[in-house]
């Protein structure tokens, strides 16, 4: 991180939805977070016949929104022993030496959609150091998806398919590792449907609001490995992170996470707190859309994570957004009296290259 300038606070740079921002970060400790602060939400009832039982989780949904932008959802319905599976394939994957891995680089593949990033080949802020984890993107299939149309928007047509990058690097990959990733897709693609809802109702929208910008929605998971790293004498002596503090880009993400931890999250009040593994819990966070569209009434929460457990440690966020034709507009009933609109409307598309472009810049900085 830069040098302390402002006594009890340090200064972190981040490429943000509204570019390059500062943010001030408390000097306190590092501590685990309060049931406040990131609530685990029983989200069974996204899925009752009874309104008012669905409201009622979209109004504890809303306090965590508006709080840290982070909850942990117990009860999502998503099969334990299918998220164990994925891991279990993808810990296979990345056993595998890196000459084999390399075989399947995501740099080869059209748009980075899909295959390896080696490690320490990112910088997600440079005020942190190098991202040490290695991942593997994954698409969404719309054919193979049970809730959305199965059928590919215009714009999406042309993409590489989940069949077409398992034919290209067989080579790289492990048995039953396309399968594993399209069925834990599939998963959790029917839970960010009945979470769009949640949110809607959230925001004191109809309940299908988002509906038409979720149809063909722009889907992408990825599996994170991270090897342990040393935990530096102090924290400005850091010159490595598992991953550099960032947001996520589109509406909001999924997460699952094995058992060793090592994700934190950063409150409204800029101190930075542990969000550890819940067993039987997925962790749901805002992204960049849902800020924009809320005009900063739910913020996108920065985070990041240091495993200095000694262990490895693997997580699949599954990010979840509107389909690139559509636009975002900052939601009336979230412009408040006297308020403004801080956003101006913005396609999908645009959106995220502008976004993408500061990621780069910051990344360019000396
Ligand atoms: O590994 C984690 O817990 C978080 C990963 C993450 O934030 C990301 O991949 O965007
Ligand atoms: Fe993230």
């Amino acid at each position: 991180m830069a040098d302390t300038d402002t006594p009890g606070t340090t200064e972190l740079r981040l490429g943000t939805g509204s570019g390059i921002v500062t943010r001030r970060i408390l000097n306190t400790p590092l501590r685990d977070a309060l049931p406040s602060e990131i609530p685990i939400i029983d989200v069974a009832d996204v899925y009752s016949e009874d309104v008012t039982k669905r409201k009622a989780v979209a109004e504890q949904v809303r306090a965590a929104a508006m709080n840290t932008g982070f909850f942990y959802a117990k009860n999502h319905g998503v099969s334990e022993d299918m998220i164990a599976h994925t891991y279990s394939t993808m810990l296979d994957f990345f056993h595998q030496d890196l000459d084999t891995k390399i075989k399947a680089d995501s740099a080869n593949t059209p748009d980075h959609m899909y295959g390896y990033r080696p490690p320490r080949s990112q910088i997600l802020s440079r005020d942190e150091g190098v991202d040490v984890r290695e991942a593997f993107f994954w698409h969404y299939d719309p054919p193979r998806d049970g809730e959305s149309e199965r059928t590919y928007p215009e714009y999406m047509k042309g993409r590489m398919t989940s069949d077409q990058f398992e034919d290209k690097f067989k080579e790289a990959l492990v048995p039953g590792l396309r399968a594993a990733l399209n069925d834990y897709s599939m998963h959790f693609t029917k839970l960010a449907h009945a979470l769009t809802r949640t949110f809607a109702l959230s925001l004191d929208l109809e309940e299908d609001y988002f509906h038409t910008a979720i149809r063909h929605p722009e889907v992408s998971l990825t599996a994170n490995y991270y090897p342990p790293i040393a935990k530096p004498p102090t924290p400005s002596a850091a010159s490595e992170v598992s991953i550099g503090s960032h947001t996520d880009f589109q509406f909001f993400t999924i997460l699952s996470q094995d058992d060793v931890g090592g994700l934190q999250v950063i409150t409204r009040e800029g101190q930075w707190i542990r969000a550890p593994p819940i067993p039987g819990t997925v962790v749901v966070n805002n992204g960049d859309y849902m800020q924009r569209i809320t005009n900063d009434k739910y913020i996108s929460s920065v985070h990041r994570v240091h495993n200095w457990s000694g262990k490895e440690r693997m997580s699949i966020p599954f990010f979840w957004g509107y389909a690139l034709s559509e636009k975002l507009v900052v939601l009336e009933n979230c412009v408040g009296e006297g308020e403004e609109k801080k956003y101006a409307d913005i396609g999908c598309q645009e959106w995220v290259e502008w976004r993408m472009k500061d990621m780069m810049a910051l990344n360019a900085e000396a």
